[in-house]
C-alpha cells in the first residue's frame, strides 16, 4: 500500500512535493507545514526508505527531506528586488543533516520559485549562502527547469574537509583504506577516486570502508571519476546520510571538477559530468565559486503522515 494510502482522518499530515536533480530526489516541504513534526531525523527516514517509504511511479523512497523556509519572497519589500531568500535544510534517510546538497539545491530553487516567482534564490544552508539561478524552459507549465548554482570555492585544506587533527596535508592521490583518492570539500567532503571505467568498480564494497575512514572524522562521500576526454568525466557516488549510491550528487560532480583540475588532468574551467542519472555542468573557476548547472524536475505532490510515536 502506498504511504500515503494508509492516511486516515485523525493521523497528522504533512504536504509534500517530490523533486529529483538528475535522479537525486528529494521530498521539499514547508518548514512551517512540518511544525508538527517534532523528530524530523525519524521522519526523514520513515519516508526515504526505499523499500517502504513514499511511493513514486517508478520509485519508492526518496534521497533525503529538504525542510524549507522562505525568508524573503523577492517582492519589492525585500532586500533586493527579484531575489528570494530560504532557509533549506537538508535530512538525509540516516537522520543526519547534510551542510550542503547541490542537486536538492536546484530542487529547493525550483520549489521556491514556484512558490514566489523569483528566478534567483539565495539559499541558507549550514555550508553558507549559495545562490540559485532557474530559467524555465519554453514550456512554463513544464514540470522541469534548469537551475544554476554557485557552489562555493573547492578547499582541500584538511581543516575544511575536515580532515583528522593530525593531518596538516591535504590528502592528494592518497591510498585511503585501499583506494587512492583526493579529498575536497564542496560544501561536504568528497573523496575523489579517479579510475579507468567507473562502472568496472564495486562500489558498494569499496566505499564503506572508505566514508567511515578515521582519517574523517565527519565522514566523507565517495565518489568515482573517469576521463572521458575533452572535459568530459564519469562519475558515480556513494553518498554518506544515504549510505549507498545515488543516481547523481552534484557536490561530487564539482569534487570531480576540482580534483580534475588539482591533477592537472584538465586546464578546463566549464566540464561536463555524467552521473548515472545524467549530465550535470560544472565550472571551477580559479578564482571564484564552483558552479553547478542541471535540471530540477516537479514528480508529483503528496501528503505524507507523521507516523505514530513522532507526532
Ligand atoms: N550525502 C551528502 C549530502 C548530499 C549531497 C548530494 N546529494 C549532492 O547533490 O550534493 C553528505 O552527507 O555529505
Amino acid at each position: 500500500m502506498s504511504d500515503a494510502a494508509d492516511t486516515d482522518a485523525d493521523v497528522h499530515t504533512v504536504p509534500a512535493v517530490k523533486y529529483h536533480g538528475t535522479g537525486n530526489d528529494f521530498l521539499v516541504v514547508d518548514a512551517a507545514d512540518a511544525a508538527g513534526v517534532p523528530d524530523r531525523g525519524a521522519f526523514a527516514v520513515h519516508h526515504c526508505d526505499r523499500e517502504t517509504g513514499v511511493e513514486g511511479d517508478d520509485r519508492t523512497g526518496a534521497d533525503g527531506v529538504l525542510f524549507m523556509d522562505i525568508t524573503d519572497d523577492g517582492g519589492d519589500g525585500g532586500k533586493e528586488e527579484g531575489v528570494a531568500r530560504a532557509t533549506m535544510t537538508l535530512v538525509q534517510p540516516d537522520a543526519s543533516i547534510a551542510e550542503m546538497c547541490g542537486n536538492g539545491a536546484r530542487c529547493a530553487a525550483a520549489w521556491v520559485r514556484e512558490r514566489t516567482g523569483a528566478n534567483v534564490v539565495d539559499l541558507d544552508t549550514p555550508a553558507g549562502v549559495r545562490r540559485a539561478t532557474v530559467t524555465a524552459g519554453d514550456d512554463d507549465a513544464s514540470d522541469e527547469v534548469t537551475v544554476e548554482v554557485e557552489m562555493g570555492r573547492p578547499s582541500f585544506a584538511p581543516a575544511d574537509v575536515p580532515l583528522a587533527a593530525d593531518r596538516e596535508e591535504p590528502l592528494i592521490e592518497t591510498v585511503v583504506e585501499g583506494l587512492t583518492v583526493s579529498v575536497v570539500d564542496t560544501g561536504v567532503p568528497h573523496a575523489v577516486a579517479f579510475v579507468d571505467d567507473v562502472d568496472a568498480v564495486d562500489l558498494d564494497a569499496v566505499a564503506p570502508p572508505v566514508r567511515h575512514a578515521a582519517v574523517f572524522p565527519e565522514g566523507a562521500n565517495v565518489t568515482l571519476a573517469a576521463d572521458t576526454g575533452d572535459g568530459t568525466f564519469d562519475q558515480r557516488t556513494f553518498e554518506r546520510g544515504v549510505e549507498g549510491e545515488t543516481l547523481a550528487c552534484g557536490t561530487g560532480a564539482v569534487a570531480v571538477g576540482a580534483v580534475a583540475r588539482r591533477l592537472g588532468s584538465t586546464d578546463r574551467e566549464a566540464l561536463a559530468v555524467s552521473p548515472p542519472g545524467g549530465t550535470l555542468q560544472i565550472t571551477v573557476p580559479d578564482d571564484g565559486p564552483a558552479t553547478l548547472t542541471g535540471p530540477a524536475a516537479r514528480e508529483f505532490t503528496v501528503d505524507l503522515p507523521v507516523p505514530e510515536g513522532e507526532r
